[in-house]
């Protein structure tokens, strides 16, 4: 209880010994929008990372970009209809973060790649596959970076479970399976997550973290097909037929591993009143055991593995920090972890762990081919074309 304690004060409000000084040349981030993740992924973990400047925020409306900017220490604003390529533009910037809603990931991470910067980029990365394989094509013939950020794939909890599976303890994988879901009312009726335009719906949000977590923890075996899927509307927005509100499907993988994948952006309460306790588990079955994860989304909070040998006793294990000594503290957010690879890829160092280029691209896949198979379709392709003329 008390190391949770600690945690949970940490994480909001890193210790002073940890609070970095920015060196000289720190990589300038420029963030496009006033984003409500801004502040847990990006502007908290660059406080304890020497080399991140918080150097601009671009917003729509000016006043809401100054006001942003000055209450979480970007040194610049830039706003207006103008102000995101005005930001990308500042030769200053290094680095774009792009917060923006799903559908507009595309075109804003093409327009920071065509401007020479590195991006780091919020999940799910696009709208479509086509859209994640162009964005990945233009990112290598410029030779720069970009991450999905699935946060939670950096923390060593996920990494200590990939780790269970690959060490054979447990023998061959069976099935997967993984549930996230938020109680109803987290996102408001007037969200992004519901406006199919902006590449909103269920398997995009929650649904996208157990597509990723299933073809994470089932490497090298990739999907096959999907074999069954269906998704209910999300009765506050009829005029958006195709917003999932939340969904199940069943994915056949290379080497007889079975994927089950559900999530709900607005769970239910139980009688219509009783909030439900959020989904946030991944149980693996193996030929000779299970391991389960419980909340492997925000694990730096709190989590647990539980290990069980067929007819043995269950362990539990937890993984605030790398067993090897790899950079960390207890209190490291998910996001926090992200970013120290994101630099130490950026800066052509190693980082600890990265989500590779083709593992966005077949998590896009899978998102539509769910939406191909439960009939809701994929989200609208961008209609911004992006023309190399340099
Ligand atoms: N990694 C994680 O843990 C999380 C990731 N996310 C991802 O981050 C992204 C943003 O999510 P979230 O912070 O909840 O979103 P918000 O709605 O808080 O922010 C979206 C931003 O997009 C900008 N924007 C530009 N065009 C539009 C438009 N047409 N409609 C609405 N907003 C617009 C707004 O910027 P402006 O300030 O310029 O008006 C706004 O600040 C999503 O891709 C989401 O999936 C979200 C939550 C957690
Ligand atoms: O990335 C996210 O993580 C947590 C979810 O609740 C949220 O909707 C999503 O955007």
């Amino acid at each position: 209880m008390l190391a949770f304690i600690s945690r949970v004060q940490h994480i909001s409000n890193p210790p002073s010994s940890a609070v970095q000084p920015k060196d000289k040349n720190a990589l300038k981030f420029g963030c496009l929008g006033a984003a409500n993740i801004v502040p847990g992924a990006l502007v908290n973990p660059a406080k304890t990372h020497p080399d991140v400047l918080l150097y601009a925020v671009a917003a729509r409306d000016k006043a809401r970009a100054e006001e942003f900017a000055r209450k979480h220490g970007f040194q610049k604003s830039y706003g207006g209809a103008t102000g995101y390529q005005d930001m990308i533009d500042d030769p200053e910037v290094d680095v774009i973060y792009n917060p923006l809603p799903n559908g507009l990931h595309f075109e804003w991470t093409m327009k920071a790649l065509k401007g020479g910067k590195h991006v780091l980029l919020e999940k799910p990365a696009t709208d479509t596959e086509d859209e994640a394989r162009q964005i990945f094509a233009l990112a290598e013939k410029k030779g720069l970076v970009v991450l999905e950020a699935f946060h939670y794939r950096f923390h060593p909890s996920i990494q200590r479970v990939k780790a269970i599976l690959n060490s054979k303890e447990l023998g061959a994988i069976k099935s997967i399976s993984a549930a996230l879901s938020a109680p109803e009312g987290t996102a408001k009726p007037d969200d992004i997550r519901w406006k199919y335009e902006l590449g909103g719906g269920s398997t995009m949000d929650p649904g996208s973290y157990t597509i990723n977590v299933l073809n994470y923890l089932a490497s090298p075996s990739k999907s096959k097909s999907v074999m069954s899927a269906s998704a209910e509307h999300y009765s506050s927005a009829p005029q958006h037929k195709q917003i999932d509100k939340k969904f199940t499907a069943t994915v056949n993988l290379e080497n007889d591993i079975l994927g089950e994948l559900f999530s709900d952006l607005n769970e239910s309460r139980i009688f219509g009143v009783i909030p439900r306790i959020p989904k946030l588990k991944a149980v693996i079955h193996c030929e000779g055991g299970t391991v389960e994860i419980f909340n492997f989304l925000i694990p730096h909070f709190y989590h647990y593995i539980t290990v069980t040998p067929t007819g043995k006793r269950s362990r539990v294990e937890k993984a605030y920090k790398f067993a090897d000594g790899s950079k960390g503290e207890e209190w490291w957010t998910t996001y926090r972890y992200q970013l120290e690879a994101f630099v130490e890829k950026v800066r052509s160092r190693k980082p600890q762990t990265w989500v590779e280029p083709q593992e966005t691209i077949d998590n896009m896949k899978l998102i539509e081919e769910i939406y191909a198979k439960d009939g809701f379709g994929s989200r609208p392709h961008s209609e911004y074309e992006y023309h190399d003329d340099e």
